[in-house]
């Protein structure tokens, strides 16, 4: 739930692009080929209109009940992309980060520094801009 909620309020890839190579019709949207499309992720991961009033805080209960509940079904969380190209290291990268944070939590505890200073930023990924100081405790 919680590495969930940081990818959706803080995405590393924040926009896929892709190109259509053939015309593509889409609902009401016709897509001639060659025309470049753009989803933002990071976008439609703090949109109000889907998540609530609450869409930019850090909630990871929004998640109690797995991706599908807390997007009722709609592609509106996609950190790893979606569809055929979707990231291939996506099972891996969150098995590695739950095994990291559970081996750091059985030795210590930890907080925030105060001289943390949220400034998110994108740069090809979302990086935190003067890093994220954290003061470990031994337990
Ligand atoms: C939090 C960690 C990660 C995030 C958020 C992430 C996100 C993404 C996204 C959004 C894409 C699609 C990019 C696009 O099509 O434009 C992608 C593709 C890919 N990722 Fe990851 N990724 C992560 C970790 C990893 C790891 C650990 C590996 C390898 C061990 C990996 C390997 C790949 C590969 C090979 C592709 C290309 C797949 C294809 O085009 O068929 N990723 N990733």
């Amino acid at each position: 739930m919680i590495l969930h909620e940081s990818l959706r309020l803080y995405p590393p890839v924040t926009t896929i692009g892709r190109r259509a190579n053939e015309d593509i019709v889409l609902g009401e949207l016709s897509i001639p080929a060659g025309v470049l499309i753009s989803s933002p992720v990071i976008l439609l991961q703090h949109d109000k209109e889907i998540w609530g009033e609450d869409a930019n805080k850090f909630n990871p209960e929004r998640f109690k009940e797995g991706i599908s509940s807390a997007t009722k079904g709609q592609v509106t969380y996609f950190p790893f992309s979606w569809g055929p190209r979707i990231c291939i290291g996506q099972n891996f990268a969150t098995l590695e980060a739950k095994m990291a944070v559970s081996m750091i939590l059985q030795s210590f505890s930890f907080q925030l520094s105060p001289s943390y200073a949220h400034a998110p930023q994108s740069i090809i990924t979302m990086q935190p801009q003067y890093g994220a100081p954290l003061i470990f405790h031994k337990l």
